[in-house]
């Protein structure tokens, strides 16, 4: 079966990486895009903005309009656009919603999950198969070392990425935080800055970088007073995040309505 799928943000980094993926896929196809008002990719048309021959579809402003013949909606944009397109897809036959966006706070979360009793959504921090590995392993990790062993976890961004810690920072930390049985808000420490006093036993610490053009660089540190583990993750291509949210649009559209995440996807 071809997935047909319309991309919010299709003239941004990682819309542009998915129309690039899905061309080189057999069975899916772009049917629709947006972008913001006053976008100067408003109308264009989305295969000749992302390279590749005319594709007959044109940006659009409407989410209702860009979904109208799509089964999926891929959505890497930012918070507060991703949440107002959800509302805008209630009436059109979108089944599933795969959401790449980062930077959500508490209330934008649960606003999320109310989505779910209408959409199946997949939202991950990280798409590539690579960090769902990475989360995997840093869990295991974490359960098995106890809390006498400090856990940092380092990120590298590009200096356009405008939210810190990384929704992938995160989604490890929340993995670390499982493998301790605890919910991250309790185990995560402040930035450290000033004189911060001691470093407590059993917290997670989270370091950010921004620096030319890092497509995504994490790594996770375990400490203890003898030895040191880094478990590191490197993304030499956005192509891999593409990749990674059309297998999860490939598998959501076949799942009940329900939230979901990277590793349910992959069964890790
Ligand atoms: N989960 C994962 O695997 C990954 C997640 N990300 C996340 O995805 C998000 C986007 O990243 P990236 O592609 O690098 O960012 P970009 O800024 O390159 O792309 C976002 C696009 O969305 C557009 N946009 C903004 N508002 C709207 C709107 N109301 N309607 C439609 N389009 C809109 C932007 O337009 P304009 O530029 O004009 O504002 C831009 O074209 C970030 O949150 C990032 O952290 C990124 C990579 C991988
Ligand atoms: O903004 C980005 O570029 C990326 N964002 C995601 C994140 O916040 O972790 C994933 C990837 O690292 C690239």
């Amino acid at each position: 079966m071809t997935l047909k799928i319309a991309i919010a943000g299709v003239a941004g980094r990682m819309g542009q990486s998915l129309v690039r993926a899905c061309s080189t896929l057999t069975d899916c196809e772009i049917v629709g895009g947006t972008e913001r008002p006053g976008s100067g990719a408003l109308d264009q048309d989305i295969g000749v903005l992302a390279g590749l021959p005319p594709s007959d579809i044109k940006v659009s402003l409407s989410p209702a309009e860009a979904a109208r013949h799509a089964d999926i909606w891929i959505d890497f944009t930012a918070p507060v656009p991703t949440l107002a397109s959800m509302t805008a897809l209630d009436t059109t036959g979108v089944k599933a919603v795969i959401i790449g966006t980062t930077g959500f706070n508490e209330a934008e979360d649960e606003a999320l999950q109310e989505f779910s009793k209408r959409f199946s959504i997949v939202k991950a921090g990280n798409f590539s198969l690579g960090v769902a590995m990475l989360s995997a392993l840093v869990e295991q990790a974490a359960a098995r070392l106890g809390d006498d062993w400090d856990i940092e976890v380092l990120e590298t961004h590009h200096r356009r990425k405008v939210d810190a810690p990384s929704g992938t920072a995160l989604m490890l930390g929340e993995a670390a935080a499982k493998g301790r049985n605890a919910p991250l808000d309790d185990l995560k420490t402040p930035p450290y800055d000033g004189i911060t006093g001691e470093r407590e036993a059993g917290k997670i610490g989270f370091s950010v970088r921004r620096a030319g053009g890092v497509i995504g660089d994490h790594e996770v540190m375990f400490g203890s007073d003898e030895e040191l583990i880094s478990l590191r993750h490197t993304a030499l291509d956005r192509n891999v995040f593409a990749k990674g949210a059309i297998r999860a649009g490939q598998w959501a559209i076949q799942q009940p309505v329900g939230f979901y995440t990277i590793r349910d996807v992959l069964d890790l």
